[in-house]
This record gives structure tokens, sequence and C-alpha cells, in this order.
């Protein structure tokens, strides 16, 4: 790593392995002093069969018990199941990407509920989890926050992890996150090697201050990590970020495919930050064999991001209130 990487990774990595590693009382009392007001946003899509316990046990400890938590919200994204119902009944508060700044529309992708649940949240610190996670991970949330509490510097804190990978009903300790190692690391590494002590650039849960979350782009599909990631670091700096090691994550993983596609988006997105790319195609082709020969199957991986949320009046009209 150069020199600058491995200072980042030394001096900004925390550990937050399980709640037997953080002071949480202590952190409450940053909160109160530092009057800040946090909200945890989920996005979802058709999360159904994970969401329930995942919201019941952030509900419980963080809202119902130490109260570090004012606003728990799942994002429903275009969900063709029970997500929202099952959400609600387990104690978030529930919003539907079409509910919210109507007059911009909706989009289809991850980057859009999380580019649209800043309108839809009101806390200075926002914690972002993914839907389906698997286990206990209750101690993501302070395990997050606890940079941002310590550090008015840090502005952004991503989650890092091992990343199991579960294989039809084996599951293996290591070898999840395969865009990030086969596609997302080498790009960082190449374009920007100040990144390289990011240990999963990609990972599904971080936290942020508002005041830069709304300075910045929110690419609309999968490339809304590492879009992130880039504009942060291009808006703050490599001492804005940091790291929290939240020990294992796991979580219902996708195929190769589908992978396939989300790296297609990820190096679109990055070729878009990427100073003086050729312009990208936009498009990825991936094959299918029929058992007579390989079928062609192209998908947009075109960047199509939203503007950062300040410069929304509707958003800014919001805050006036
Ligand atoms: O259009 C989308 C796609 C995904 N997600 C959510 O974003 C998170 C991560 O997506 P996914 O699990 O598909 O990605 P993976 O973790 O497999 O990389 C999950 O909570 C999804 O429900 C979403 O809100 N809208
Ligand atoms: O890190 C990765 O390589 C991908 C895929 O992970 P797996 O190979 O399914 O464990 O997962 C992440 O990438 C997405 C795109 O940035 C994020 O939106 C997901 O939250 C995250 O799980």
């Amino acid at each position: 790593m150069r020199p600058d990487a491995r200072a980042w990774f030394a001096d900004r990595t925390s550990s937050a392995r399980s709640l037997d590693e953080i002071d949480v009382a202590a952190l409450l009392r940053a909160k109160r002093r530092g009057g800040h007001r946090v909200s945890v946003v989920l996005p979802a899509r058709n999360e159904e069969a994970t969401v329930g316990r995942l919201v019941a046990d952030l509900h419980a400890h963080w809202v119902r018990g130490v109260p570090l938590v004012d606003e728990l919200v799942v994002v429903d994204s275009d969900s063709t199941d029970a997500t929202a119902a099952v959400a609600q009944a387990a104690g978030a508060e529930v919003v539907a990407t079409t509910d919210v700044l109507p007059a911009a529309g909706t989009r289809r992708g991850k980057g859009e509920a999380l580019w649209k649940s800043l309108a839809a949240t009101t806390g200075d610190l926002v914690v972002f989890l993914d839907a389906d996670l698997l286990g206990d991970v209750a101690h993501y949330v302070p395990g997050l926050l606890a940079p941002l509490l310590a550090d008015p510097q840090i502005a952004y804190v991503k989650g890092c992890y091992t990343r199991p990978l579960e294989v039809g009903s084996t599951v293996v300790p290591a070898g999840g996150g395969r865009v990030t190692e086969l596609t997302a690391r080498p790009l960082l590494n190449a374009l920007w090697p100040e990144l390289a002590g990011v240990v999963q650039p990609l990972g599904g849960e971080y936290a942020g201050r508002r005041s830069v979350l709304e300075q910045v782009p929110f690419v609309s599909a999968y490339g809304v990590e590492v879009g992130l990631l880039v504009d942060l670091l291009r808006l703050g700096g490599l001492s804005s970020l940091a790291q929290a090691d939240l020990g294992v994550r796991r979580h219902t993983s996708q195929d190769a495919e589908a992978l396939g596609e989300m790296a297609g988006q990820v190096v679109a997105t990055v070729l878009s930050r990427a100073a003086g790319a050729r312009e990208a195609s936009g498009l990825l082709t991936q094959f299918r064999h029929d058992g007579r020969g390989f079928v062609p199957r192209s998908s947009a991986v075109a960047v199509d991001e939203r503007p950062p949320m300040i410069t929304v009046a509707e958003y800014r009209a919001r805050l006036a209130v």
C-alpha cells in the first residue's frame, strides 16, 4: 500500500466486532453532548424474509433500549412482497421510494432508495444498513457511529468485516464480496491508491454526516457505494473517511449473473469518476448457454445518477421549516 493508504489504514480503522468492544454509554453521552440526531436507513427490495428480525433487533437495542437511534426507516424500493408490512410490524417507519419527492419521479435501484432516504429522514448522522443481513448485527450501529461521535473531522465511516459466502446450504468462511474482490478493489487500487486501505469499499453498511451526504450525487443502482466513496474522498479528503471493523457480515447472496450486472454498474461508475477515461459503452453483455449455443444477454449499466440533494428546492424548503 502507498504510505498514505497504510497510515490511513492504521489510524482510521476502529474495532467494533461485538458490543463487548463498544462503550455504548459513552456514545450516548457523546450523542447528547453534541446534540446529534441519528437516523438508521435500510433500503429494502423484496426482503420480507430478513427485514423483520433485523428491524425488531435494532429497534429493541437502539430505540426502545439505549436511545442511540431517533429514526429507524425502511425505504421500500418497489418491493413486490410483504417487505413494507413486515418492517412496519417490526417497528420501522416505512416509506416507499415512489412517495418521496414524487415530483422527481422514481428510478430503479438501491442508490435511488438511499438518495430518497435523505429526503425522508432528519438525522444529522445517517446510518445505512442492508436489509438482507443475517446473524447478530445490532452492534453495527454503535460501531459505525463511534468514529463520527468521537472525531468531528470524520465525515463518513465504512463498515468492514470478513464475508463468509453462502453456497447453497453450505457456508464457506471467506469468499463473499465477489464484486469487491474481482472488480472494485482492483479498480480503486489502480485509480485511487489512497483508498487501498479500505477493506470493504462496496460494503452496504456505512454512516455519514448529512452535511456531506447531501453534497454528493447518489448513483441510482449498485454503483452507489463506489460512487460515494470516490466522491466523498474528493469532497473531504482521506482524513475525513474512516472504517469500523464490525466482525463478520453474512447476507443473502445473489447469483453470478446478477453480480456480473452489479460489476458492470460498478465499472461504469468508476469510469465516470476516473479523469480522462474513455466514454464507457454503458452496456454489459453476458452469455447464457441454452444447450445449443451461447445466448447473449445485454443490460444497461450506464451511470444514471441523481444530483446532490442540497440542489433540490423541495428538500431545501423542508430544511428551512
Ligand atoms: O433496487 C434495489 C436493489 C437492492 N436494494 C436493497 O439494497 C440492499 C443490497 O442489495 P442486494 O442484497 O441486492 O445486494 P448484495 O448485498 O447482494 O450485493 C438490500 O437491502 C436490498 O434489498 C434496494 O433497496 N433496491
Ligand atoms: O461486496 C460485494 O462484492 C457485493 C456482493 O457480495 P457477495 O459476493 O454476494 O457476498 O456486495 C456489496 O456490493 C453492493 C454494490 O456496492 C452493495 O450495494 C451491497 O450492499 C454489498 O453487499
